[in-house]
This record gives structure tokens, C-alpha cells and sequence, in this order.
């Protein structure tokens, strides 16, 4: 069996398309302010692809860059503002932040009606109960590939690797909430690999390259792999996800890396962007 690719692209297109057409039905621009501290090279390459895609879909964006030394009273203060500013409709916490911020309290401290990225207290509780308008965009962008490409959900045994709060316990809650069955697994779990041979859907975020092997897949499965794994292979740079290659003899189907979830996390946070200005606007 060789797995059916699941690219990222199609699916990331036709979202975008729609939160296109969604911004030209609002009275005004949605406004999105990207926060990053520091240089960190990845955080500096994803704010840019943030500030570009919001342009294209007509997404008004700021970017405020901060110096790496940042304290963390300046960096309350700026959200304290974002918040207070009607302007604005959606605030994005480029993570991670520097060792001297609490990024627990940064994350509360963002309005939870402006909160793009799903991760304030509040939006993690509405999740977990069902009812949340702001999802976390790699998990929510995972569901509509999963949708895109008409891999059922509800029933199917799902096992998800990694618990970050980024990806693995959203996706988890995410999955629940379409009711799937699904196991969380970590790298204290016994016997992994009896574990992942359960799953129907099986979602890889450790941040371990090719770590998810082919005896650990149960034949037919459909396997999204979060990973982005800068290696070095025959003395030349490559970028790997966290499942190996030879997965794709066993799966039903596979996102690839590069080209698959990644693109989706951005085009999903187009989309929480939006929801966010059209939910002010109904408030207004
Ligand atoms: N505030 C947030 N911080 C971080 C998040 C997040 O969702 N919110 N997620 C990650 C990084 N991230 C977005 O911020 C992100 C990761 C990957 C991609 C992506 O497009 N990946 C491409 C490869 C891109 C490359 O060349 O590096 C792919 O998979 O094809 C976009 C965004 C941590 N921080």
C-alpha cells in the first residue's frame, strides 16, 4: 500500500479563499497585531508569513517587533493597549518568548475576544466544553484537512502524540469534540508503539525526526505529522517530520513535511482572525 499524499495547500487555499470573501462582508478591515520578542530566526520567518498572508486576504496587520530583552511589564503594557485599541480585533503572542517572561501571564493578560491563537485560560476551558469560536490554528487547521479530504472522525479511534498546549491537548480536545475516541500519548507512555497501532487517525507532535516508524502504524491509517525537524542527511540541510518515511508503505494516507499542516496553521489563524472582527462587529 502506498498512502494517498494530503498536502497542505488545496486545503489552506480553499480556507483562505472563503476568509477572503468573509472580510469583504465586514464593515471594516479585521486588524491583526503580531507580537514577537526577540530574533529567534523561526519566530521571525512565521511573523513575516503571518504580516504577508494577512495582506493577501485583506487583513489589515502591525507587527511590533521587540528587543530579546523585553522585560515583562513593557510587554503587558503593549497588550494592555492592543486590548483597549477598538481598532484592533485580533492579538498574536509569537511563541516562544524569552526566558524572562512568564508566558503564562502574557497569554491571560491577552483579551480573550481578541485572542487569534486560542490559548487564553478561557478559550482553553470553552474548548474543552465544546463551545469555543477561537481554536488553536495548527489543531483547528489539522480538522479541516481531515474535513478537506473526507477522513471521518466521529467514531474513529484517534491517537495523538505529544500533549504541548500548542498541539497535542488541543488536538485531543478538538478530536473529543467531533467525537472521535482518542488516547493522548507522551514519551512516558509504555509501550507506544501498541498504542499508535490502535489509531485510525493518528496525529505525530513530539519534535523527534522520523520518530513515528512504519511497525507503529496500523495499515490503512491516516497520519498527520506535525513535525518540523531541521537535520542534516548526506552532509546536506533537510527539513523531516516526526514520522519516517517508510510510514507511507503502510498508511492509508499522510501529510508531508514541508507542505502539509505548517501551511495550515497560518491559514487557520486568517480564519480566527476574522471570526474575531466579525464577532466585535456583532457586539458593536
Ligand atoms: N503564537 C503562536 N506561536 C507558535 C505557534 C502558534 O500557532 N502560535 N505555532 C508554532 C510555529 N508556527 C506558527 O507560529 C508555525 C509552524 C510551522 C509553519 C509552517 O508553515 N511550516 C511549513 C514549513 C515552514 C518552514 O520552512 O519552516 C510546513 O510545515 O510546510 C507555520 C507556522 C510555534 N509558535
Amino acid at each position: 500500500m502506498t498512502a494517498t499524499p494530503l498536502p497542505g495547500k488545496p486545503v489552506a487555499d480553499t480556507l483562505l479563499s472563503a476568509v477572503t470573501e468573509r472580510v469583504r462582508a465586514l464593515p471594516r478591515p479585521p486588524r491583526l497585531a503580531l507580537v514577537r520578542v526577540g530574533e529567534d530566526p523561526a519566530s521571525v520567518s512565521y511573523v513575516r508569513s503571518k504580516d504577508k498572508k494577512a495582506g493577501q486576504v485583506g487583513i489589515e496587520s502591525e507587527v511590533h517587533a521587540l528587543p530579546e530583552d523585553t522585560s515583562q511589564e513593557a510587554l503587558l503594557a503593549l497588550i494592555a493597549r492592543l486590548n483597549a485599541d477598538p481598532g484592533v480585533s485580533g492579538i498574536l503572542v509569537q511563541l516562544p518568548l524569552p526566558a524572562q517572561i512568564d508566558e503564562a501571564a502574557v497569554l491571560l493578560a491577552v483579551d480573550p475576544a481578541k485572542d487569534v491563537d486560542g490559548f487564553h485560560p478561557y478559550n482553553v476551558a470553552q474548548m474543552w466544553a465544546g463551545r469555543a469560536r477561537l481554536n488553536p490554528c495548527t489543531p483547528a487547521g489539522i480538522l479541516e484537512l481531515l474535513d478537506f479530504y473526507h477522513v471521518p472522525v466521529a467514531g474513529q479511534r484517534a491517537v495523538v502524540v505529544g500533549r504541548s498546549e500548542i498541539v497535542g491537548r488541543p488536538m485531543a480536545a478538538l478530536l473529543l469534540g467531533r467525537d472521535a475516541t482518542v488516547t493522548v500519548a507522551h514519551s512516558r507512555t509504555a509501550d507506544l508503539g501498541a498504542v499508535t497501532r490502535e489509531a485510525d487517525i493518528l496525529v505525530v507532535a513530539v519534535g523527534r525526526p522520523q520518530f513515528i516508524t512504519p511497525e507503529m502504524v496500523k495499515p490503512g491509517a491516516t497520519v498527520i505529522d506535525v513535525g518540523i525537524n531541521r537535520i542534516e542527511i548526506g552532509g546536506q540541510a533537510r527539513m523531516v517530520g516526526d514520522v519516517h518515511p517508510g510510514v507511507a508503505e503502510v498508511a492509508g494516507g499522510l501529510t508531508p513535511v514541508p507542505g502539509g499542516v505548517g501551511l495550515m496553521t497560518v491559514a487557520q489563524l486568517m480564519a480566527n482572525t476574522v471570526t474575531a472582527a466579525e464577532l466585535l462587529a456583532r457586539a458593536e
